[in-house]
């Protein structure tokens, strides 16, 4: 039977042409769908289908999706690191050009003068009027990137060729971040000292519970008064009513954003995008094959690779019936569903088993088939979450 795949965006061609249309149905409506794709659609628990086992987002952000939800339904969420970081990259660059030069002002100012039809005069007007829109220039200003992950550890890079000095600050940093980072860039102990020391500050960490309002009046006031803050990482990463207050005291010169609100909308020191950190081509096919690739795997044989709840899982699955397993991660519970086994004869082949905080998951193969009846009682264990047969396991079992 195909699996029904539920997108709730638009997906990129590309990405759904990696799941055959002989083993998938893919439509933006489905009752009882097998898995979602989606990219920024504000996604609610009861929204997800009983008949659901995973969610892709094709994107990097998952604060849209009821993560914690999803776990304690044994559901794995998936997004695409690193897929969509050059086309941010590109576009920090944009919103720094356009904080430092009179680019904005500049064109909306040519355009005013479509009554002027005299080539001449045009220019004379231009020529006398350009130093109104004065900027300067990137070269030796110091940027303070705030996370340092697939899109901070780009954007760093960048501003290092553009002749800039580059400190960055991530608390979190993992191994493979910290490898990928650049010698050149200089680390700050303290947000408040990178945010005192630079010309120009970007942010690139997630919306957590410990992110949300982090750029709020205080780091604001320690600001360079000609420095600007831009922000394509989430809104709720900075407090809008303190960055207001911070601009309208002088406190830094820019506030360059991709996520307008109400009360931002017309001022002159605020330049606004409409979420288009992602919208390229380039950075849509590539999270929808890479989100498309890492379903098809988790559907077909249960492996887990990028997933923000679930751990990273794989087990090359050759032939027979393979078992996966959600549970809770407590003590004896993968003894329970071997002891089953065991009690029935049944021969385990393979079997890998990790957790990640209170999720636990387990690939195993087996030697023949399993009745409905050992089935129903690997489910009705306590703590076990959900039980999916993949695979050859040659008997007419509900999944
Ligand atoms: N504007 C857009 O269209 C767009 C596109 C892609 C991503 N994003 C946003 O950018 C975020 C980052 O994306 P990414 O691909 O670089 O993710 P990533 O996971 O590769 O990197 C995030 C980094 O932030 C760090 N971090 C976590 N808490 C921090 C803190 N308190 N202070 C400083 N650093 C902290 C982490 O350690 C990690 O290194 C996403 O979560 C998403 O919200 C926006
Ligand atoms: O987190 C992300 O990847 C970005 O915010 C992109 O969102 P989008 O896929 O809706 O453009």
């Amino acid at each position: 039977m195909a699996s029904k795949i539920l997108t709730l965006n638009q997906i990129s061609v590309k990405g759904l042409d990696r799941l055959p249309r002989e083993t998938y149905e893919i439509a933006s409506e489905f009752g009882t769908p097998d898995a979602i794709m989606l990219r920024s659609h504000k996604l609610k628990n009861e929204e997800i289908a009983d008949s659901v086992i995973a969610i892709a987002r094709a994107g990097a952000g998952t604060n849209n999706i009821p993560v914690a939800d999803c776990t304690a339904r044994g559901i794995p969420v998936f997004n695409t690191p690193g897929a969509n970081a050059n086309a941010v990259k590109e576009l920090v660059a944009v919103g720094m050009l356009l904080g430092s030069r009179g680019v904005i002002e500049g064109i909306d100012y040519v355009h005013t003068l479509g009554d002027v039809t005299d080539e001449a005069e045009l220019n004379k007007t231009l020529e006398a009027q350009k130093k109104q829109f004065k900027g300067s220039e990137l070269v030796g200003k110091t940027l303070g990137v705030v996370g340092l992950g697939a899109i901070g550890s780009m954007v760093a890079e960048m501003a290092l060729t553009l002749g800039m000095e580059v400190i960055g600050y991530d608390p979190a940093l993992s191994v493979e971040a910290a490898w990928r980072l650049s010698s050149r860039v200089r680390k700050a102990d303290a947000l408040a000292s990178l945010f005192a020391r630079s010309d120009y500050i970007t942010l690139h960490l997630p919306v957590l519970e410990s992110t949300r309002g982090l750029v709020n009046a205080e780091l604001l006031a320690a600001m360079k008064p000609d420095a600007c803050v831009l922000n394509f990482a989430r809104q709720q990463i900075v407090d809008d009513e303190a960055m207001i207050a911070a601009l309208d005291a002088g406190q830094l010169r820019k506030y360059i954003t991709d996520f307008p609100a109400p009360a931002l909308i017309g001022r002159k020191d605020v330049i606004l995008m409409p979420h288009i950190g992602a919208s390229t081509d380039e950075a849509e096919e590539n999270c929808a094959v890479m989100a498309a690739d890492q379903l098809r795997d988790f559907i077909e044989n249960g492996n887990i690779k990028n997933s923000v709840n679930f751990p990273t899982l794989q087990l090359e699955h050759v032939t027979g019936c393979r078992l996966a397993i959600a549970n809770e991660n407590v003590p004896k519970i993968l003894g329970s569903v071997l002891a089953i086994l065991a009690d029935r004869d049944i021969n385990v082949i393979d079997m890998l088993n990790k957790s990640r905080d209170e999720i636990a998951y387990n690939l195993i193969d087996i030697e023949g088939t399993l009745s409905d009846e050992v089935l129903q009682e690997m489910r009705a264990l306590e703590g076990v979450i959900n039980v999916r047969l993949i695979g050859d396991c040659a008997c007419d079992l509900p999944s």
